[in-house]
């Protein structure tokens, strides 16, 4: 059975006075729950002040992207080692934000994938269909095919995490009905049985997408629903609480 995982993802948002939040939100993860993580994920610029602040706590810290190489000539880019390096446990790569101001193919993601576990880090591997995929009928296709396409080669199903986001739902209040979700996350969840076998179990798999307090519970409720990625309401401590309460 997989661990449950709420995180956040707080996108291009925060300053160092944003940090209020990361304490508030490690005081109330701590003592941890059983079988239930908490993690914000952070610019790069916040990374080293947020893992201090949650250093004392269970809450974990990560980063929202990393390039496939240890260092080099890559101006702006930030490797999973220097994410590590800064106090990061987790790093998102794949979000559909990437994919689309920056072009990340799922052949990048996979490789992004592959140099967080390099680096000692979790993936959060994130795949989801556009408005005009779902409409064709195509979305469970598209994005089985995307979570194939982006898996590390030999990674082991202990050190993984998928995130089924939607792109028509992230930001715009349109959350996926349950039984969208349930349809989604089942067939995720073969696809990775597919792969791992009876292992594929103990992957987590998060719904995100305009995950609040107020459909949490009905969303982290859902059979293959092993917690949430959630971005605006992850900036609050008292939102992100909330959900995480709800899990
Ligand atoms: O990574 C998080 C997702 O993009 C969801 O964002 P949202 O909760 O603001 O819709």
């Amino acid at each position: 059975m997989a661990r449950t995982l709420i995180a956040g993802n707080w996108k291009m948002n925060g300053l160092r006075s944003s940090l209020v939040e990361i304490v508030a939100i490690a005081g109330g993860v701590t003592p941890a729950r059983e079988n239930v993580e908490a993690l914000i994920c952070v610019p790069a610029t916040l990374l080293m002040q947020a893992a201090d602040q949650a250093r004392e706590s269970d809450l974990k810290i990560g980063g929202e992207t990393c390039h496939a190489n240890e260092s080099g000539a890559h101006t702006g880019d930030v490797s999973a080692e220097m994410l590590a390096d800064a106090g990061a446990s987790y790093v998102i790569v794949g979000h559909s934000e990437r994919r689309a101001d920056h072009g990340e193919t799922s052949e990048v993601v996979a490789a992004q994938a592959a140099a967080a576990l390099r680096a000692g880090i979790t993936p959060i591997i994130c795949v989801g269909e556009t408005a005009a995929e779902r409409d064709s009928g195509k979305a469970i296709e598209v994005v089985t095919s995307m979570l194939r396409e982006s898996l590390p080669t030999g990674a082991g199903a202990d050190s993984l995490v998928i995130a089924y986001e939607p792109v028509w739902a992230i930001g715009t209040g349109n959350v996926a009905t349950v039984e969208a979700v349930d349809e989604m996350h089942n067939a995720l969840r073969e696809s990775l049985s597919d792969v791992f076998g009876a292992d594929a179990d103990l992957i987590p798999i998060l719904y995100g997408g305009s995950m609040k307090p107020g459909n949490a519970a009905d969303l982290l409720a859902v059979k293959n629903v092993n917690g949430g990625l959630i971005g605006g309401a992850s900036l609050k401590a008292a939102d992100f609480l909330a959900i995480y309460a709800a899990a």
